[in-house]
């Protein structure tokens, strides 16, 4: 994968380009010192009085309005990313564990957390096998309407050379029976969208598209990814997709037809764990972190005040 299809899969690149055909968006150059602040983890500090912990963040007003202002444009609620990744990690740190946000805190609070929105600042190029210099990346908040997506309308296509080559189910882990019995139908559905809307318009002809069929049958565009390893290829592997082999036992079938390879999950039994399970923090935690459980964090402080004075009478001895 080249830098230049990173580049070009920036949000503000491709969003002119398929602005009608996907969901309405406003886009806000992040000043250096919020980037400074996302990037810095030093900013809880334990105050002198031992009971009580203050957190200290700075401010940011003319950025901060500006959000707001944009949050109301865009009817009060917002999903947020910065110019590839959204902080879909971080969902759990959220106090309705989702990535909705009202405020720029929230937005910040997500993106803290996020190991993803960390790799959009620190390491965008990190799968890149160019040796050329890395090219200079404006940041930019990409705020998005807040849209109630049903997890089950939601695929990835795989374009190769500007052909639709593959199409995954995006939430694989479950299982959704309108998919098997609409397999063609909805196919056919991405495939036209993708002919009259995307194929040649784009600046790459290597891509990774996500979409979105409404319950209407409609489909939308959500997102553009560069067509390599830094996005997950899903129900296939990167060598199946790049080594130019069959995708499937019945290709000759596929290529006469000029039909993509359409995977999905099949049934109940191949249900697997969510692939962001891993970015979660044990659920003690999360019931500490949002007060959920207060007497869980009576225990927690307890526990903490006992060790220090265990410790104290070590020190003592
Ligand atoms: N505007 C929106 N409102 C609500 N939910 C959304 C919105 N846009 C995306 N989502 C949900 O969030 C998920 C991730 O969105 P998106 O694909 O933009 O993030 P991403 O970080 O680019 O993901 P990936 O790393 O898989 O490419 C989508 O699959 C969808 O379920
Ligand atoms: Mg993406």
């Amino acid at each position: 994968m080249k830098k230049e299809q990173v580049v070009n899969c920036q949000f503000s690149v491709w969003y002119p380009i398929f602005k009608n055909h996907t969901i309405k968006s406003l886009i806000l150059p992040l000043p250096p010192n919020v980037i400074d602040y996302l990037l810095d983890d030093g900013t809880l500090v334990w105050s002198d009085d031992e009971s009580t912990a203050t957190v200290t963040a700075p401010e940011f007003p003319e950025f901060n309005a500006k959000v707001l202002e944009a949050i109301n444009a865009l009817d009060g609620h917002v999903f947020p990313k910065l110019n590839w990744s959204s902080p879909r990690d971080a969902n759990w740190i959220a106090l309705n564990s989702s990535l909705q946000c009202c405020s720029l805190s929230e937005v910040f609070l997500l993106f803290k957390s996020s190991d993803f929105i960390t790799r959009d600042l620190t390491q965008p190029f990190i799968h890149c096998n160019d040796d050329s210099p890395d090219p200079a990346i404006q940041y930019e908040l990409v705020l998005r309407k807040w849209s109630e997506l049903i997890p089950g309308g939601e695929f990835r296509c795989f374009v190769k050379e500007n052909k639709l080559i593959a199409i995954s189910q995006r939430d694989y882990t479950q299982y959704y029976s309108h998919i098997s019995s609409q397999e063609d139908i909805i196919c056919q559905a991405i495939l036209k969208f993708f002919r009259e809307h995307i194929q040649y318009k784009f600046l790459d002809e290597d891509f990774v598209l996500d979409v979105y069929q409404d319950s209407q049958g409609r489909v939308w565009l959500i997102d553009l990814n560069p067509f390599g390893k830094v996005t997950d290829s899903l129900l296939f592997t990167w060598e199946e997709l790049t080594s130019g082999n069959s995708l499937t036992a019945n290709q000759a079938d596929n290529a006469q037809q000029e039909r993509p390879e359409f995977r999905y999950t099949t049934s109940e039994v191949t249900v697997q764990p969510s692939p962001c399970l891993s970015y979660r923090i044990p659920r003690d935690f999360v019931d500490l972190s949002t007060g959920e459980d207060p007497y869980k964090l009576i225990d927690f402080l307890k526990l903490k005040k006992g060790q220090q004075e265990d410790e104290e009478t070590e020190e003592e001895v």
